[in-house]
């Protein structure tokens, strides 16, 4: 089986004056990856920070952690050279937001990044599959995008068990809502990467929060491959 269990901590939700310092933290406490949301006020009613946030990021964190950009942006192609200069590891940006997805996926690619492509809870996973086969990791998003400490929707789990069924090697992540109530639904139906933000940063012990979601995914990767 390809993929494996990753835990991506949303820094959305910690105090903002010290994000720098927030990230360091995640990672010290176990994180696989760090979930970065950027918000442009349009696509999304809510603005969070960009490219020059990523690279004061950068340069805090250093080379190690890989950053995932969650583009939730009305013009994603605009910022996909500024995010790979600026440190970013990973583009993920939203099927809702672009005309042209197939070209956007080579702008990616040629920029050095990783290619992520999300959906919005309103967007059928049958608009995604054709593109399934071109991108490192689907996105199925579990919250109306936009805010950080929303109720986790779990009829969007059939989406993640239709891409783990059709693609069983795509990396599949969830966004939004995820914690250790919510982690097993997400497990079971085949996500490995798993965004959460309030869950864990708001946590009085997230290093255990962080290693209680991998090892509930990673149960799950094992008895699908044992069942197979
Ligand atoms: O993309 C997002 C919101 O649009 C965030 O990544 C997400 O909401 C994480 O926060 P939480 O786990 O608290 O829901
Ligand atoms: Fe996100």
């Amino acid at each position: 089986m390809a993929y494996s269990a990753k835990i991506g901590p949303s820094i959305l939700s910690s105090d903002l004056s010290c994000l720098g310092s927030e990230c360091v933290r995640m990672m010290e406490c176990g994180a696989d990856y760090l979930h970065l949301d950027v918000m442009d006020g349009h696509f999304v009613p809510n603005i969070t920070f960009g490219h020059p946030m990523v690279e004061c990021l950068r340069k805090t964190v250093g080379q190690d952690p890989f950053f995932d950009m969650h583009m939730m942006v009305s013009r994603p192609e605009q910022w996909v050279k500024p995010m790979a200069a600026a440190g970013a590891n990973q583009y993920t940006f939203h099927l809702e937001a672009t005309t042209n997805p197939g070209n956007l996926i080579k702008e990616i690619r040629e920029s050095g990044l990783k290619v992520g492509l999300a959906i919005k809870p309103g967007t059928t996973v049958e608009e995604l599959a054709p593109w399934a086969k071109q991108i490192d990791m689907a996105l199925v998003m579990t919250v109306e995008p936009g805010f950080g400490g929303q109720k986790f929707m779990e009829d969007m789990m059939p989406k993640v068990s239709w891409l783990r069924s059709q693609f069983p090697s795509l990396d599949i992540e969830v966004d939004g809502g995820v914690g250790l109530e919510t982690i097993h639904k997400c497990a079971e139906a085949g996500a490995n990467m798993i965004v959460s933000g309030s869950a864990v940063i708001g946590s009085d012990d997230p290093r255990s929060v962080i290693a209680l979601l991998r090892t509930a995914v990673a149960e799950a990767i094992q008895k699908r491959s044992l069942d197979r």
